[in-house]
């Protein structure tokens, strides 16, 4: 586990750093001049009230220099303020934005295997909310933390010069508020910071779980159970909530009461002075104003320090999530691109984790170039592990596939995948139109072949009543596709990727009988002349295929020509299962 999270996703904003720099400089100048503005604002007024006791001394102040000063700092600090608001925000978003994509870049080689290990929501929360909360480490905590030092050596200094007993008072009184505070609130606001990331975490997840899952919940009348765990997580958050917003009134209380006991110290040191011939009146209004503007400077530190907690936790979450260890790597020498389309599969066996019971074992199959090869089998006899396999989601824990004579481990994933098509259990219709949809299959193509693939895959008649034809939406936002319409979709994709290779896995589930008949003619048009493998429930797809295995408990039972394992399955437990 990363030791120090901050400063690992720190490291990420270099691109940002001569930004970040900008926008730290424009800080201090905003600061300064606040700062200024406040001191000469009260020393002139102050100044401005002693001069005017007599005609002689008003006549000879000097009302024009200080009231240019208290203009320039007042300019100064709008334009620099706002600059600094533009120039900080800017530099973090960037920052956050980057990271972003360094997190979805990290989940791509995750997907699909170790990425269906995590639950959706919690994915999206990393994305989002802990990649929000990354935020402060630079606005809240190292712009406001170096301003602050920059305010306490200034100011420090200028009451050491006026009366140095004040400042002494002052210096301590900053250090507690500008050190000591926040490193306790680090402390004391770690358990409550790391609950709200935690709560949080667990609150979105349910939240987007409901959402996904009301019509079942509402048919099993669960959706109120549903909600009161939401609410109880909602409390949950709150809870940690009202732990760290206590935390805060007591932190600001305490910086609040440090700032108004400093100004107390100069007032009662500097009338002192004042009494003593030692120190000019109006010098006093200065000190004050300034000690009080210092610690408007040191307020934000102990609230940033309390959060910093949370900011960490959901650094080190970031951390680990791209620290994950993909289950299927790039070889670092790959090999040549192999010749031809053959599958081989020798004595293969695969299990999800330790322990389990093996999803495969002695997996022997070959998938001779431009053969089709029908799987069957009962669920969970370890056909869609099958082709998880051959597409190299996964890597069989023995034995060996390769393809076109080299092992497909000595391949890169990506010319694996350009020589297959492949059809998954669920399929995925992304927001967009029909032709974005249709055009993952093969971007370049024209309206002709897409024309082509949707009456191959039996869409024509479907389009054809969409005022939008293919710029019809689909998807979240648009028009739901049905099951059958979503299949087909994909179906069509397959067919525009025309690829050597074909993974199809129930293609034909969810369709009616005469809808199935005619993409089984499509499917067989598809497929003749490629190297095939369809994994089926429904006898009916048998006609595709010159060969067949039947699955049983992660073993190939019976293997041979389609009708001869179609009648073997049928004595077997499977049976049930593979009849339609
Ligand atoms: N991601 C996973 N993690 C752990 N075990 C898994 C995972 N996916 C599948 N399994 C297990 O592996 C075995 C084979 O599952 P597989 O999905 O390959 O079966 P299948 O024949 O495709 O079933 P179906 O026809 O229902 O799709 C099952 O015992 C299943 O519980």
């Amino acid at each position: 586990m990363e030791k120090r999270p901050l400063r690992a996703i720190l490291r990420m904003a270099r691109p940002q750093r001569r930004q970040m720099v900008l926008g730290l400089v424009l800080a201090i100048v905003t600061a300064l001049a606040g700062i200024g503005l406040l001191v000469l604002s009260g020393w002139f007024i102050a100044a401005s009230a002693v001069a005017g006791a007599t005609t002689a001394t008003a006549l000879a102040f000097n009302f024009t220099s200080p009231s240019a000063g208290i203009r320039g700092f007042a300019v100064l600090r709008t334009g620099s303020r706002y600059a600094e608001r533009l120039v900080t925000h800017d530099a973090t978003f960037r920052f956050l934005a980057g990271l972003r994509v360094w997190l979805f870049r990290a989940a791509i080689p995750l997907a699909p295997a170790r990425l269906e290990e995590q639950r959706g929501g919690d994915l999206l929360n990393r994305m989002t909310a802990d990649v929000d909360s990354l935020d402060a480490i630079y606005l809240r905590v190292i712009v406001p933390s170096i301003v602050a030092g920059i305010a306490v050596l200034l100011v420090g200094g200028v009451l050491l010069w006026l009366a140095p007993a004040a400042a002494a008072i002052v210096v301590v009184l900053a250090l507690l508020v500008g050190i000591a505070l926040p490193l306790a609130m680090r402390r004391i606001g770690a358990a409550p910071g790391q609950a709200i990331a935690a709560a949080t975490a667990r609150l979105r997840t349910r939240i987007v779980e409901g959402v996904q899952g009301l019509a079942e919940l509402k048919v099993y009348q669960a959706d109120g159970r549903h909600a009161e765990a939401v609410l109880g997580d909602n409390e949950t958050l709150m809870a940690a909530q009202r732990r760290m917003a206590r935390l805060s009134g007591i932190s600001t209380a305490l910086s609040g009461l440090a700032g108004q006991l400093a100004a107390l110290a100069i007032l009662a040191l500097g009338v002192a002075g004042v009494a003593a011939g030692v120190l000019p009146g109006p010098a006093v209004a200065l000190m004050m104003l300034g000690a009080l503007a210092l610690f408007d400077a040191l307020v934000p530190l102990p609230l940033a320090f309390q959060n910093l907690g949370r900011t960490r936790a959901a650094a080190r979450r970031l951390l680990d999530f791209a620290a994950l260890e993909p289950l299927v790597r790039d070889p670092a020498t790959p090999a040549a691109a192999p010749v031809g389309n053959t599958l081989v599969l020798s004595d293969v066996a695969y299990r999800y984790r330790p322990g389990d019971r093996p999803a495969l074992t002695g997996i022997d199959l070959v998938l001779a170039e431009g053969q089709r090869v029908a799987v069957l089998g009962p669920s969970g006899s370890g056909k869609s592990t099958l082709a998880a396999l051959i597409l190299r989601f996964r890597d069989p824990d023995a034995g060996s596939i390769t393809l076109g004579g080299t092992d497909l481990r000595a391949l890169p994933q990506a010319e694996i995948w350009r020589r297959v098509a492949y059809l998954s259990q669920r399929s995925q219709i992304f927001a967009g139109t029909i032709r974005d949809n249709l055009l993952i299959g093969a971007p370049e193509a024209d309206d002709a072949t897409l024309a082509a693939a949707v009456e191959a895959a039996g869409l024509a008649g479907w389009v054809a009543t969409l005022p939008r034809g293919l710029d019809t939406w689909v998807g979240e936002a648009g028009i739901q596709a049905s099951g059958g319409q979503a299949r087909r979709i994909a179906l069509a994709r397959c067919i525009l990727k025309d690829a050597p290779i074909l993974v199809l896995d129930e293609p034909t589930e969810g369709l009616d009988g005469e809808t199935e008949d005619q993409i089984i003619d499509a499917l067989d048009r598809l497929t003749a002349g490629r190297t095939t493998l369809v994994i089926t429930h429904r006898p009916a797809l048998l006609r595709l295929a010159e060969s067949a295995v039947l699955m049983a408990e992660g073993r190939i039972a019976v293997q041979g020509v389609p009708a001869d394992v179609l009648d073997a399955a049928l004595p077997v437990r499977a049976k049930r299962h593979v009849a339609v």
